[in-house]
């Protein structure tokens, strides 16, 4: 139960963290276009600011007279983003065009790191209020107040998403607007902040961060995101998509608890059937090609599931593999094989039974253990036993070559079952030194193509040829046509398909053969 509830508390934070980074996918580009639209604005104004300090130098006007209110208004006329023009000293304002003469207003804000200046707020502290609450840059003893309609464009930007700011300040770092929830004391940290990963993380305070400075002049932008991805909304906006998480996590740990039911349903299933021997096999005959005698046949596993009904043994062999049920489950159909066949297999010496093995039970001692207590309860030889080694995923070749020769040792044959298919290829043929060879279906109906299957049988079959001391069998004949075309290819071939028989359950083999013994006889 324990175990249930930590999954589905993994799956609602997994959710919640994919949610968070699906939305910080927009908030990037938006801050980079809101940092863009600002800092083009901002260098036009320090633009406007620097010639503006130039005409009134050039005008020769002395500080705070009549005539300098003149080219000041005049500038303020041309420069849009300018708002007011002051004249300071010793930290106080001492006159502006909108406030025309002072007597020194204090201008507490007033930094002095850097060329230009800040200045957040002017405050007239004789009428308790604020004049300024807009940036100024200042130029020695000039002050340039930005105009209210720069500001409110500024602002605009912001109201795309409450959550971003922006800081302009200098290279030095003297600040001279912030505003969002950026603070002007962590501001440096800001302006040096890289982004790393560890910032995307959803926890609250996170910050994106982009910064630019001008070529031309000696201000910078840095535009800052405080609240990333799911933080970026309101609460509601925030809840939803908690909730959303939620749901989404839970559909997850739905499927998660379904797939593992389903899984170990599958798994109790078959352990259940191989442990009361509940496999059953069936028998598909194996032909001398030229005479059409009978030379053998080949057991199938089947497994009928409590739950699903009958199973593909694509599908439950793999899956004996992965578990590890497979040792098992061969012990199984070797045992039913040889005593459902034992009447054929004495009688007959050449009759010979074709079991299909994994290569991980080919390796297993225990299965050579297992063959030869089997073998000594009957009196058939191991000659009459051919292994035919499928693979579905890779194994050492060494240990395949070492048990190959044990097999041979006592006498059992080896097959190497769907050439040409995965991993039964030309390197095992040339290494594990097989009695047989068995041509995959798919090729041997693509015989007489004139297509890339076509030519890889042709292929298979004039290398084959060479072989002296492998036979081969053709798998998958389904016509009178294919298995005529297959005539005298190769000496000695065999055939199997659904052309001579299907795979039949003991019962119908035996009644088959004999139909098939009386047929002949007549
Ligand atoms: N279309 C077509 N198919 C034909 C024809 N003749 C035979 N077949 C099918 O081709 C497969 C031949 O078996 P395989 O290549 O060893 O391929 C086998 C084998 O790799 C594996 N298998 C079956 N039983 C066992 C077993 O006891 N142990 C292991 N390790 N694998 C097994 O499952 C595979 C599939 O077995 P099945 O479904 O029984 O499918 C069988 C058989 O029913 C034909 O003319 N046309």
């Amino acid at each position: 139960m324990l175990g249930y509830l930590s999954f589905l508390v993994f799956f609602v934070c997994f959710a919640f963290i994919v949610v968070h980074f699906a939305i910080i996918r927009y908030d990037f580009p938006e801050l980079e276009k809101h940092s863009e639209l600002n800092f083009e604005k901002l260098e036009r104004l320090a633009f406007q600011v620097k010639r503006g300090a130039k005409k009134l130098q050039d005008s020769g006007a002395t500080p705070c007279t009549r005539s300098e209110l003149f080219v000041k208004s005049d500038i303020l006329k041309q420069y849009y983003f300018i708002g007011d023009i002051g004249r300071v000293s010793e930290g106080k304002l001492n006159c502006s065009l909108m406030t025309g003469r002072q007597r020194g207003l204090e201008v507490p804000d007033v930094l002095t790191n850097g060329t230009d200046q800040i200045r957040v707020k002017t405050f007239d502290a004789e009428r308790n209020k604020v004049l300024y609450s807009n940036f100024a840059f200042v130029k020695n003893d000039l002050v340039f107040f930005t105009s209210k309609s720069f500001i409110r464009d500024l602002s605009s930007q912001n109201t795309l998403k409450n959550s971003i700011g922006s800081i302009i300040h200098s290279r030095e770092g003297a600040v001279y607007l912030y505003f969002g929830d950026v603070d002007r004391r962590s501001f440096t940290d800001e302006i040096d902040h890289q982004n790393a990963l560890s910032d995307y993380l959803p926890v609250r305070g996170k910050k994106l961060a982009i910064s630019r400075c001008s070529v031309y002049v000696d201000v910078c932008l840095t535009s800052i995101d405080t609240d990333l991805g799911i933080f970026r909304a309101s609460e509601t906006f925030v809840l939803s998509f908690g909730s959303f998480s939620a749901l989404f996590g839970s559909l997850l740990f739905y499927f998660f608890v379904l797939l593992r039911s389903g899984a170990r349903g599958l798994a109790s299933d078959i352990k259940w059937a191989i442990k009361r021997e509940k496999i059953y096999n069936v028998y598909q005959p194996l032909f001398h090609l030229d005479n059409e005698a009978l030379s053998g046949v080949e057991v199938l596993a089947r497994w009928e599931s409590r739950r699903c009904g009958q199973v593909p043994p694509d599908i439950f062999i793999p899956f004996c593999e992965t578990q590890e049920y497979i040792l098992d489950l061969t012990k199984v159909v070797v045992s039913k094989a040889f005593m459902e066949l034992e009447d054929r297999l004495t009688s007959d010496t050449n009759f010979t039974v074709s079991i299909n093995v994994s290569a991980s039970v080919l390796t297993d001692k225990r299965f050579l253990e297992f063959l030869m207590l089997e073998v000594k309860k009957y009196e058939f030889g191991y000659d009459q036993v051919i292994l035919e080694l499928t693979e579905r995923s890779s194994t050492p070749e060494r240990s395949l070559i070492q048990s190959c020769a044990s097999f041979h040792e006592l006498g059992v044959k080896l097959s190497l079952d769907d050439f040409g298919t995965g991993h039964s290829n030309l390197s095992w043929l040339t290494l594990l030194n097989p009695n047989e060879v068995k041509i995959d279906k798919m090729f041997t109906q693509a015989n007489g193509d004139q297509s890339p299957k076509g030519f890889a049988f042709e292929g298979i079959v004039s290398m084959l040829s060479g072989m002296q001391s492998a036979r081969v069998v053709y798998e998958g004949i389904e016509t009178e046509e294919q298995r005529a075309r297959l005539l005298g290819k190769l000496p000695n071939a065999l055939g199997q398909g659904w052309y001579f028989a299907k795979p039949m359950p003991i019962s119908e083999y035996r009644l088959w053969v004999s139909n098939r013994e009386f047929e002949n006889k007549c």
